[in-house]
């Protein structure tokens, strides 16, 4: 487990102090993924680059394994640096060695023994998917593939976990799901915990299980990314979750569309876990005397079940219309009544 204690970061120039992060406390489980978003400026970078002492923090503790790294001396923390790995959005790679020589160089560093590096290398090239590119210079790589170079060097002394800044922000959208995809695998067959930042809830959608909203140096809102999803409570969580679901800026347009059918009730159904998979607007038909009209609806995966939205339009006789609620509250999918019948 990682406890994150009342961390503070002052970066103090001539002209001012920026309280950069600002007394956060995270526990972080062993195996899980981690994310941290937050708009430009929030304090991501500094929070993750304090978790290996990139940057010395102004005060709080950081306990990897019990042990807090604020407290160790330099070649303490040149050890316990071995055991977490990191990789950046600009890949860090050395231009002038090869895919496997970048991937050897902290083993060599740690001192390992020739035969070993041949081994462990050899291995990482193929957890990665790189085999055949073991010749080859970063200058003829693509960038997905600079950053499972990344990723494979960060693994080589089998870190205690993985710290990811920005790591898929460099990529097109296509090679970032595959870098994400990666990312998850490596979490499963491994066990290795994950601590990501960005300003993509994408990415936290993708592979988090859980996530920390950052705003001015301070964590906002933490939970599992099912839940934040859901019940966003702060404005800026609010604007994340905004930025996966398309129709949330239908809105108006959806608004405009239910005034003008009055004499219906509409409502909006959030689906959560194995409740998106259940056919529930067939079994409303069935089941009762109404119609339904399908308006919009969207569906999210996340690495703990789906979540997805349904805005419909019901008509029918009072009655039947709140025993048609009643049964789909009953069936565990949550429901607003955006405008009553
Ligand atoms: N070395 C530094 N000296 C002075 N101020 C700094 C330093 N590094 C960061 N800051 C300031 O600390 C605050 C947080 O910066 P940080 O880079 O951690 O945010 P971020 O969320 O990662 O944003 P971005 O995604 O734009 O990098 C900003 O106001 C930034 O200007």
């Amino acid at each position: 487990m990682i406890q994150i204690k009342n961390l503070k970061k002052v970066f103090e120039t001539k002209k001012q102090k920026v309280q950069a992060v600002d007394d956060v406390s995270l526990e972080i489980e062993q195996g899980e993924i981690f994310g941290v978003i937050g708009y430009s400026g929030a304090g991501k970078s500094t929070f993750i680059r304090l978790i290996n002492r990139l940057e010395e923090p102004t005060s709080g503790s950081i306990e990897i394994h019990d042990k807090d790294i604020t407290k160790m001396s330099a070649s303490e923390l040149r050890l316990k640096r071995q055991k977490i790995g990191m990789i950046f959005q600009h890949f860090n790679l050395l231009w002038s060695r090869t895919v496997f020589d970048n991937i050897a160089f902290p083993l060599e560093i740690a001192g390992a023994p020739k035969a070993k590096i041949k081994e462990k290398v050899k291995e990482l090239i193929h957890l990665v998917g790189l085999s055949g590119k073991e010749s080859n210079y970063p200058s003829q790589l693509s960038g997905g593939q600079k950053q499972r170079v990344g990723i494979a060097r960060a693994l080589a002394n089998d870190p205690e976990v993985l710290l990811c800044d920005e790591a898929t922000s460099a990529l097109d959208p296509e090679t970032t799901d595959d870098i994400l995809d990666l990312l998850v695998s490596i979490n499963k067959k491994l066990g290795l915990t994950i601590i990501l930042i960005t300003h993509e809830m994408h990415v936290i959608q993708k592979i988090c299980h859980r996530v920390a909203v950052m705003e001015n140096g301070k964590v906002v809102e933490t939970g599992e990314v099912l839940d934040v999803f859901v019940r966003p409570q702060s404005k800026t969580t609010k604007r994340f979750v905004q930025q996966l679901n398309p129709l949330e800026h239908e809105q108006d347009k959806l608004k405009e569309f239910i005034n003008q059918h009055d004499d219906s009730e509409v409502i909006k159904l959030h689906f959560i876990g194995n409740n998106a998979k259940r056919a529930l607007i067939s079994e409303i038909a069935k089941n009762f005397e109404v119609e339904v009209n399908i308006l919009q609806g969207s569906i999210a995966p996340t690495q703990e079940g789906s979540y997805g939205t349904l805005y419909i339009q019901l008509n029918g006789n009072s009655n039947v219309l709140t025993d048609t609620i009643h049964y789909i509250q009953k069936a565990g999918v949550e429901v607003e009544v955006l405008k009553h019948a």
